[in-house]
């Protein structure tokens, strides 16, 4: 009797939220569902709850609810949602991002947090200036695959970073290609509804339905193995340049990590940074080509900054406060992260008359946050002037949440953030970016997957400075 007051006392102080179907519960959306919930959000109110099957979600999309909640209560959010088919089974639980709550996620979290710190990562700026110049250098070779470029770009500083790679990584090489296969396959399995195990966890005992999520994960690891064996050998004999993979081997005792940790720590690297900050890149291309005023502003004070004779580097970062302006714009006006990532209530969250019961998958939706009026008025207008003061620093008083909330916040965003920096700084600087007449940039066409990118589009690269080779020739 007990436990049916309880349930009924929380179906009454539930968010409110479409009428659920008796049997079926809600619709989960099928396509570009953060677009849908944000409709939800102006019909229901910052937060809803939808249910589905035993599952309840409850989605928040406005920032001061996403605040209270997931920043305030963060303590009681650190759990994910169980994942049976990607998770356990593909990820072989291991995979930080979809790891819950308990010891095995704290010890990760603390060895990435170890190198990916804002202290450490001023270390990687060599790294990083390099891969931007070879952006620029890409794009003056195949200006059409500007998209690729950004996948280069991102790829060849997430191996550098992670396992010490020197050599030019090309996004076609097989270690790169081979990782990107268990990417899609994580991709896949990750989508709501993709297995049905996830709803109906009675499912994995049936003989033979896992099979080849099982096969997809002895197959990651092997990868993630060989990749951590590569730096054990050059340990060995000297060559290890300073890299992610090598401090952690020479600390695994007291981070307290497996083997089998330490490769898929190092491996997912990969799958969480490499994607998201390529996507990132394009974003900036696009909106450049479509605000040729708000670019026009970041190249004023790119000439007056940096000049036409040196290339842009992170020693301009503080000055140049235009540039970081835009870039927080671009996050702003087509978040990548564009539905959030899920969290799971581990108590009872009182929000306002509501509660959010335990067990509960709450996501803040980006999307509907990234244009929520109450703290980005008119949010479809592209205006990097909101983020400055009227000295032209950037301003602390506004915050968009594209990294996530709480104790799950993205560990990699300070070098997403500088990755940002040195690569809009160098296109702006180096080129005009502009719409191909002949083919208007739709800039609602996104895939339609967790971390979204811009669908193929046209931009042409006017060159505005005489001498780009040879500076960037001078540079490397
Ligand atoms: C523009 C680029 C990026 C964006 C937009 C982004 C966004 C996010 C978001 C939204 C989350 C989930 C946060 C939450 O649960 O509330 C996340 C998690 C994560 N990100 Fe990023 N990220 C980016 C780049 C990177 C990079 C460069 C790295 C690594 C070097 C990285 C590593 C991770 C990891 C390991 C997690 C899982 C953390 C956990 O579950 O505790 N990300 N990121």
């Amino acid at each position: 009797v007990k436990l049916v007051k309880q349930k009924f006392h929380r179906q009454k102080y539930l968010p409110p939220g479409p009428p659920p179907h008796w049997l079926f519960g809600n619709d989960i959306p099928k396509e570009y569902p953060a677009r849908v919930f944000e409709k939800l959000t102006n019909e229901y109110g910052p937060v809803i709850s939808l249910q589905k099957g035993s599952s309840l979600f409850v989605i928040i999309g406005k920032n001061k609810a996403a605040v209270d909640i997931l920043e305030k209560e963060n303590a009681s959010l650190v759990d994910r949602p169980v994942s049976i088919a990607a998770g356990e089974v593909l990820s072989g639980d291991k995979r930080i991002l979809l790891v819950g709550q308990g010891k095995r996620f704290q010890k990760l979290r603390k060895a990435l947090q170890s190198q990916l710190n804002i202290k450490i990562v001023e270390s990687y700026e060599p790294i990083q200036e390099k891969a931007a110049r070879n952006v620029l250098l890409d794009i003056l070779e195949k200006p059409e695959q500007h998209q690729v470029a950004g996948k280069r770009y991102a790829a060849s500083v997430i191996m550098s970073i992670t396992y010490g790679k020197t050599t030019p990584t090309s996004y076609s090489d097989p270690e790169v290609q081979q990782v990107n296969k268990c990417l899609n396959r994580l991709g896949s399995a990750i989508r709501p509804g993709a297995y049905l195990v996830d709803s109906y966890p009675i499912l994995r005992y049936v003989p033979g339905y896992l099979n080849t999520l099982r096969q997809y994960h002895r197959e990651e690891l092997s990868l993630f193995r060989s990749q951590l064996d590569a730096v054990r050998r050059q340990m060995a004999n000297n060559t290890t340049q300073p890299c992610f993979a090598k401090y952690l081997l020479e600390r695994q005792n007291e981070y307290d990590l497996s083997d089998d940790e330490l490769a898929y720590l190092a491996g997912s690297m990969f799958g969480a940074g490499s994607d998201t900050t390529a996507s990132a890149i394009s974003i900036v291309i696009m909106a450049a080509a479509v605000f040729p005023e708000a670019q026009r502003r970041v190249q004023e004070q790119l000439d007056l900054i940096v000049g036409k004779d040196r290339l842009p580097s992170f020693s301009d970062m503080d000055e140049l406060t235009e540039v970081n302006a835009f870039v927080l714009e671009t996050f702003r006006w087509r978040p990548v992260s564009v539905g959030g990532f899920p969290h799971r209530a581990t108590k009872d969250i009182h929000y306002g008359h509501y509660v959010i019961p335990e067990g509960a998958t709450v996501i803040a939706n980006h999307w509907a946050l990234s244009r929520d009026p109450d703290v980005f008025p008119e949010p479809l207008k592209f205006n990097p002037g909101r983020w400055l003061t009227e000295q032209g620093t950037i301003t602390e008083n506004l915050k968009f949440y594209n990294f996530g909330f709480g104790r799950r916040v993205c560990p990699g965003q300070h070098v997403a953030n500088r990755s940002l920096f040195i690569n809009t700084a160098m296109l702006l600087w180096a080129f005009n970016i502009k719409q191909d007449p002949s083919a208007p940039i739709d800039t609602l066409a996104f895939t339609d997957v967790a971390n979204t990118h811009p669908l193929p589009f046209k931009v042409k690269f006017e060159p505005r400075i005489a001498n780009l080779r040879d500076l960037i020739r001078d540079a490397l």
